[in-house]
């Protein structure tokens, strides 16, 4: 895939919440891209600023959190738009049409007073030159589509009326609604059973072959990311310190953050007697962060000296194929 191919593009984020004990670097500098169509799966330990930043890109952050800085570039059919600091006309005109969010609480974004039905018409209305019989159609067209039986009964039901499977589907029949090109879904299957989390995974990618929309998935499950994800990107502390493909991260991470994150994690592969070994430490309160590599007081390759004094930069390391970035002062010197 060439750059052509970049559909978001984010550039040295940053988001910060302005406590009263000091500053909360949720987001600390991430440098990330989507390609057009693909699934790219974020995950870390909870805490890591992956929520923040999918956030960040609609500016949906919760106060007292506010972008501090950097570049967050939509690539749109009529040309790129520069999301951080853009009006918030502009911003309501983006959101739903052409990036779209759902959330790990249904609730967190239907509203309990109205029905499902008028939410999904009030949505593409508001994006799109339609009337309200044709807009109806459309609900009932994607709560169809995403699985609900009885689409034309459901239509008038109110989320509280749903199953918490149900109420999913219909978050997701209405972010898809105006054929958004990148949906955000932040742990989307979390709170479901295994079973639900499963279906609602297939639904999910049957959609994308469908909508040919991309898909950015936040998810602390690395399990989950394994059976979607096209690439991955590994946050720790606010930045992203490991990119490439799905395949890459999670056959041969490179980082020791991503190395020890899989060795954390049972499934993926290795055989069932093979001995789960959590991460060493804790991650470190939010308001202090380590000096050099962020990770380097829990890293088992440390080097004294060097890691805790100089920040590793996120830099490109020789792949066969595809791009892989990784952040660690053992791949600097690779160079
Ligand atoms: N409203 C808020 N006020 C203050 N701090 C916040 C707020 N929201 C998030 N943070 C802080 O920002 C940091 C990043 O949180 P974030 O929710 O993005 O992490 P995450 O990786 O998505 O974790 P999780 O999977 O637990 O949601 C954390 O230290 C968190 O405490």
């Amino acid at each position: 895939m060439g750059a052509d191919d970049v559909l978001l593009e984010i550039e040295d984020l940053r988001t910060h919440f302005l406590m009263d004990d000091g500053v909360i670097a949720a987001v600390d500098g991430v440098d990330l891209r989507v390609r057009r169509g693909e699934t790219l799966a974020i995950v870390g330990e909870s805490g890591c600023g992956k929520s923040v930043m999918a956030r960040s890109i609609l500016r949906l952050v919760d106060r007292p959190g506010r972008i501090e800085g950097g570049r967050i570039t939509l690539h749109r059919d009529g040309g790129p738009v520069e999301l951080v600091g853009a009006p918030s006309r502009l911003l309501r005109e983006i959101r739903w049409r052409d990036i779209a969010m759902v959330f790990q609480e249904p609730m967190a974004s239907l509203s309990l007073v109205h029905t499902i039905g008028s939410q999904i018409v009030e949505a593409v209305r508001l994006h799109e030159n339609v009337g309200k019989a044709a807009a109806r159609r459309r609900a009932i067209e994607m709560l169809d589509r995403v699985g609900i039986p009885m689409p034309q009964r459901r239509v008038d039901s109110y989320p509280f009326e749903l199953s918490g499977g149900m109420r999913q589907r219909a978050m997701i029949a209405m972010a898809l609604s105006c054929r958004p090109s990148l949906l955000i879904a932040d742990e989307p299957t979390t709170a479901l059973d295994v079973t639900t989390q499963a279906q609602i995974l297939e639904l999910l990618r049957d959609l994308q072959d469908e909508f040919g929309m991309a898909i950015m998935l936040i998810t602390h499950d690395l399990g989950v990311a394994a059976q979607v994800a096209d690439t991955m990107a590994v946050m720790y502390l606010g930045r992203v310190v490991e990119y490439g493909t799905a395949e890459q991260v999670l056959g041969e991470p490179r980082h020791p953050y991503a190395q020890a994150l899989l060795r954390s994690m049972p499934r993926l592969g290795r055989a069932a007697r093979t001995r789960l070994t959590a991460i060493k430490g804790m991650v470190p309160p939010p308001y202090a962060r380590p000096a050099g590599c962020a990770f380097h007081p829990r890293c088992d390759r440390v080097v004294a000296g060097r890691c805790d004094v100089a920040e590793p930069r996120l830099i490109p390391v020789s792949e066969p194929a595809g791009d892989r970035e990784v952040s660690c002062l053992l791949y600097e010197e690779d160079k």
